[in-house]
């Protein structure tokens, strides 16, 4: 893993890839990451020693891979900066944009034309190396570009292959599923200490069981309808549990809130448009729904 890596964004998932690559052998001089917060720049250089720059071209120089890790509207600006950065010679930079909603044909558009993007859906557990990143190559991705960066994203958790048109899917499962979990553990927490423990102990119980649960469940090969099973006993005290998530309407709650999320996804890219241009934004010809 030598190639020179450029990190666009410092925020939450930037700083995740950047640990995850850390913890996963990547030297930091193979690492920069652009970011325009100058107390950002400070604290990530403080605590993993990688060189910040706010100049997105000085950070791409001599980068095999640029990450673009940035909220989808400040996308147009940072292509911008990435046009008019110097080409690599040789080395063609790959473009791999994380961000939720902006179809690879916007980036192809503004970047100088065959540009190779490949647009990803990570998530945060790649802040502990079990990130779930889907991976959807653009026309210009060769091969060896896609498997340069799934080899990156593998150092970090585990990769999925996946159609673009899977995006939206992918983002209300994976990328936005990590929320799910911590609602739940939170309403786990406070239903603990409603029946009596203390919060230092329910956090322990809740935090162990959801990892554990997740364990057994990626290892054991058993289906979460088996799983459950196992822990219902007959007119038991899971059953009497389960019966009242049923009647609240979980299953539900659960497709509505998955529903919502993947169309939050699929606008993303005419919202960012329309607040653009009413900002006197220019953005790339293509919308998501000409490239769907
Ligand atoms: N947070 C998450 O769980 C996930 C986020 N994503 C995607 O990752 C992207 C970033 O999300 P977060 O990290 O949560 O946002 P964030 O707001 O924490 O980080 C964005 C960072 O980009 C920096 N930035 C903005 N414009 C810049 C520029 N022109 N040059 C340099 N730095 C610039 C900001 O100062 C900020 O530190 C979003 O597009 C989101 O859709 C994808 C999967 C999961
Ligand atoms: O909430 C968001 O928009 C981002 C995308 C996936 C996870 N977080």
């Amino acid at each position: 893993m030598s190639e020179r890596v450029a990190i666009i964004g410092g925020g939450k998932i930037g700083e995740a890839l950047l640990a995850g690559l850390i913890g996963a052998g990547k030297p930091v001089k193979d690492l920069v990451v652009a970011e325009r917060s100058a107390e950002r720049s400070a604290e990530l250089a403080a605590d993993y020693g990688v060189r910040v720059t706010a100049d997105i071209a000085d950070a791409v120089e001599g980068a095999r891979v640029a990450f673009l890790a940035v909220k989808p509207d400040a996308v147009e600006a940072v292509l911008q900066a990435l046009s008019v950065a110097d080409d690599n010679g040789e080395l063609e930079r790959i473009t791999v944009t994380l961000v939720a909603g902006i179809p690879t044909t916007r980036y192809e558009a503004a970047l100088p034309a065959g540009s190779p993007v490949i647009r990803v859906m990570p998530n945060t557990p790649m802040l502990v190396n079990e990130a779930m990143s889907a991976v959807s190559p653009g026309r210009y991705a060769e091969d060896e570009q896609v498997a340069l960066t799934v080899r990156l994203l593998e150092s970090v958790g585990k990769v999925m292959v996946v159609p673009e048109k899977l995006m939206d899917a992918v983002t209300a499962i994976s990328g936005s599923g990590p929320a799910y979990f911590f609602l739940m553990v939170e309403a786990l927490i406070d239903s603990g200490v409603a029946l009596g423990l203390t919060r230092p102990q329910s956090t322990e119980l809740a935090v162990q069981t959801i990892k554990g649960a997740g364990l057994l469940l990626s290892e054991s090969g058993l289906s979460p309808v088996d799983l459950r099973a196992a822990v219902t006993s007959p007119a038991g005290t899971t059953a009497a549990a389960l019966r009242e998530f049923e009647r609240a309407g979980l299953r539900h709650a659960v497709n509505e809130a998955t529903v919502a999320c993947a169309e939050v996804s699929a606008k993303t890219a005419r919202r960012v448009e329309v607040e653009g241009s009413s900002q006197g934004v220019q953005l790339g010809a293509e919308t998501a729904s000409e490239q769907q």
